[in-house]
């Protein structure tokens, strides 16, 4: 019998945890847009948030690497831990945080810089390579995990913002990986690609999640069903259910969340 209770989310993620967030509220001015959320992410996983749209996905996924902290009137309160660490601490580098825990976003965002250029931006920014050598290295390791050296290995100086929107979102999925991260966030990392294109980073997601935790919001169902370990439903900012992607695409304990997967609203 499916129960109707309103708040079920934590289903017990398997694993050592390396995000974890407890009792998560996130304000926009006065307006409250989460509603304090807890969650549990284990390493190597991938996880996707789904709901509709204005549910807060977005929002829960940009504290994770404290983007939250970026927008004017956005206040946070709560507890986000990357590997047991409070990432809200006074005492975090909130550059290295964003090295530790990178970002993809919706739209393909390379810099107005060459190809070679919006790979090793973050690399020399942190130091990362000591000298010429070390760094083509970085940026060719970083261009084959984002599957994308073969195609600009002989053109490493044409502008990055001159490659198509999938090989454009390869190319910020490179510059995100070049600085070391462990986790990656990918805020609807596809909504801007052609099926080919998506088809392309759902293949390198899975391979990516080999070495990093993935975090990704998507509107595509299919997307979550094919991409991620866990899923996670969100309903007017609150997490209603999460667990097993399987077990949430075809049997949710939550009647919301089967409204919203077999179409009934969103
Ligand atoms: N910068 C902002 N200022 C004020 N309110 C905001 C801001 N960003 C988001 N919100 C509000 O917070 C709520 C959650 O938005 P959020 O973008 O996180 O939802 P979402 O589930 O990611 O939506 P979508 O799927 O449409 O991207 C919404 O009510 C939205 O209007």
């Amino acid at each position: 019998m499916k129960t109707h209770i309103n708040k079920q989310p934590a289903a017990q993620a398997q694993g050592e945890v390396k995000l974890s967030a407890s009792d998560v509220r996130v304000f926009y001015g006065q307006s409250e847009a989460l509603h304090g959320v807890s969650l549990d992410i284990v390493k190597n996983e991938v996880v996707a948030f789904i709901g509709p749209s204005g549910c807060g996905k977005s929002t829960f996924l940009r504290s994770f690497n404290r983007m939250n902290d970026t927008v004017a009137g956005a206040r946070v309160t709560g507890k986000i831990t990357v590997d047991g660490r409070d990432i809200y601490d006074p005492s975090v580098d909130v550059v290295l945080l964003r090295a530790q825990v990178g970002m993809v976003f919706q739209k393909p965002n390379p810099f107005p810089k060459s190809i070679y250029d919006n790979v090793a931006y973050g690399a020399k920014l942190h130091g990362l390579a000591s000298s010429k050598s070390e760094m083509d290295e970085i940026v060719e390791s970083s261009l084959r995990r984002a599957g994308l050296w073969e195609e600009v290995k002989d053109r490493l100086e044409a502008p990055g913002t001159g490659l198509s929107g999938g090989q454009q979102q390869r190319l910020c999925i490179a510059r995100a990986v070049a600085v070391s991260p462990d986790v990656i966030l990918m805020d609807e990392p596809c909504s801007a690609l052609d099926p080919i294109a998506t088809g392309i980073i759902e293949e390198l997601i899975t391979e990516l999640k080999k070495n990093y935790t993935i975090v990704i919001v998507t509107h595509n169902m299919q997307q979550a069903a094919r991409v991620s370990d866990r899923t996670a439903f969100f309903h007017l900012g609150d997490l209603i259910e999460i667990g097993e992607t399987a077990q949430i695409f075809t049997n949710p304990t939550q009647k919301r969340t089967e409204d919203y997967i077999t179409g009934r609203y969103g």
